[in-house]
């Protein structure tokens, strides 16, 4: 009888941040990311390493099904979006910085789900020509979205302020509902939204919290809060991630036929 493949469940590529433990240097990743998209998405999660010198894309994305770009305390360097000097003092990433800003181009092109969450969401929005707020709480337009570091992570992740869902949006359809009680755990955030990129979340002092790639083949998204924190606890944040791994499944079985 002929060998039948057993379904697989999607692969995923998760960007990986750069990360100094002395002696040397690491690719690494938050495991929190990777426990809610085995748990919620029911993808396969692969860690990409910041070798954009050394890996072209396609060689990935041709294997991926999907893309997620995880959350980081390093921001996006502002020569990316920005002509404003380097604010003194912020920490940087610009290995990620080098694999992130094409890779989301490339996955939208390629027509494969991703998903962005915080750092991952604003590093959308820049590598589609939009420009992000360096720091929120310096602007006097926005109310408190960093999170109390003194307080236990419980806390920090926990629930911060409301989203309005933008109605007949993705995340209002896939959520079903019009408001979420999100986390807030970022310094940064959307300042001018790129064109291309449809708004489908709003806080309560008009910060853009989520938005959708316009035209995007496939299921393509960013947040700006942390729905991978406690995912299975969290109906909304739970279909997020269910809703990019059926997006991720359709690729998978599409490239089994
Ligand atoms: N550095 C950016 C993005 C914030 C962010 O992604 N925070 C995540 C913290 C660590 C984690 O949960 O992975 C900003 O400050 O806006």
């Amino acid at each position: 009888m002929a060998h039948q493949s057993a379904p697989q469940r999607p692969l995923v590529g998760v960007v990986t941040d750069l990360k100094e433990i002395e002696p040397h240097r690491f690719f690494a990743t938050g495991e929190k990311y990777l426990r809610a998209l085995t748990d919620a998405a029911d993808v396969v999660p692969v860690l990409l390493p910041l070798m954009a010198d050394r890996v072209h894309l396609q060689e990935w994305l041709q294997r991926l099904d999907g893309v997620f770009l995880t959350g980081a305390y390093s921001n996006v360097h502002p020569r990316h979006f920005a002509q404003t000097d380097e604010i003194p003092d912020t920490q940087h990433d610009e290995a990620r910085d080098a694999l992130s800003l094409d890779l989301i181009r490339a996955t939208v092109d390629a027509g494969k789900p991703l998903l962005g969450v915080c750092r991952g969401m604003q590093e959308m929005n820049v590598a589609f020509g939009g420009s992000l707020h360096q720091n929120l709480h310096l602007t006097g337009r926005y109310q408190e979205h960093r999170e109390d570091k003194s307080q236990p992570l419980a806390v920090q992740y926990g629930p911060a302020h409301d989203v309005s869902l933008v109605p007949g949006g993705v995340l209002a359809r896939v959520t079903g509902v019009e408001n979420i009680t999100v986390n807030s755990v970022h310094t940064q955030g959307v300042d001018r939204l790129a064109s291309g990129l449809q708004v489908e979340a709003r806080a309560e002092d008009g910060l853009v919290e989520a938005f959708s790639v316009e035209g995007a083949r496939r299921f393509a998204v960013g947040v700006q809060w942390h729905p991978e924190w406690q995912v299975l606890e969290h109906p909304q944040n739970k279909a997020l991630f269910t809703a990019f791994g059926d997006a991720c499944r359709e690729v998978a079985a599409a490239n089994q036929r």
